[in-house]
């Protein structure tokens, strides 16, 4: 694998778009690009699996976003769905706890029990949303302490509940990196190419200081989708990550 392959392998691209169609269109403008492609609530609520399998059957490795949290039961339910569904990666939210992130694990074991054929699925859960700063953490949310401290919390559950990783921001990875050690892996949004807008994302470094913080996996969706041209953004971001090696 050349070094272009290895950086597109780790950029996440987040499909936020409303419709199929449109996914459909993004796709093809980064035809050749061998990227991860994020599929996340919006396209999914509206499309469902159909979609997730199409994206299979070209040959992406698929992320599904869905951050599932619930009652452990009903959460081992959804991780053994998701599982057969054939996807590489999905998450659940790491605040549901111990009981249900191992549930999450149980329901992928069962599903690859069930169909031997599958791929295991990477487990994740997601510590503090990379929307979260400071203050909305302390003040709204209650929570005391810092970010950093919160997510490493999170993360350390995470691994000790049997899963592979976390999503976090990438002003976190090497603070989880020194909790969990250097195989537990990261993916990360909050990411933001230099002058692209932070809207609603708080905790953000550019594509380049992600990797530099070690990310595993890069996550970005507005500053590849609302760009001018989305494949000459994508190709911008990898470069930006090549730097890194
Ligand atoms: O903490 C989190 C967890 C998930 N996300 C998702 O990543 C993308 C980021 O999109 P941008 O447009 O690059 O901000 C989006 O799908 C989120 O749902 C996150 O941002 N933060």
């Amino acid at each position: 694998m050349n070094i272009f392959e290895q950086a597109a392998g780790r950029l996440m691209v987040a499909l936020d778009c409303p419709t199929v169609e449109q996914a459909r269109q993004l796709i093809d403008t980064l035809e050749g690009i061998p990227c991860y492609m994020k599929v996340g609530m919006q396209l999914y609520y509206s499309e469902g699996p159909d979609f997730v399998r199409e994206l299979k059957d070209r040959g992406y490795s698929v992320f599904l976003d869905l951050k599932m949290h619930d009652i452990p039961n009903t959460v081992k339910n959804g991780a053994f769905s998701i599982t057969s569904l054939g996807v590489d990666m999905f998450n659940v939210h790491a605040a549901g706890g111990l009981k249900m992130m191992k549930a999450a694990k149980e329901g992928v074991l069962e599903a690859m029990a069930a169909s031997p054929a599958l791929k295991q699925p990477i487990l994740i859960g997601v510590t503090q949303l990379t929307s979260t700063d400071q203050t909305m953490l302390n003040e709204e949310l209650g929570i005391p302490g810092t970010v950093e401290q919160s997510v490493v919390s999170y993360a350390l559950l995470t691994k000790e509940a049997g899963l592979d990783g976390v999503v976090a921001s990438p002003l976190e990875v090497q603070a989880i990196k020194s909790a969990c050690g250097k195989d537990f892996k990261t993916v990360t949004p909050g990411i933001r190419p230099a002058g692209s807008a932070a809207g609603d994302q708080s905790r953000t470094l550019t594509p380049l200081e992600a990797m530099q913080q070690g990310t595993d996996y890069i996550v970005v969706g507005r500053p590849i989708i609302s760009a001018p041209s989305p494949r000459e953004a994508a190709l911008q971001i990898i470069e930006e990550m090549k730097q890194a090696w």
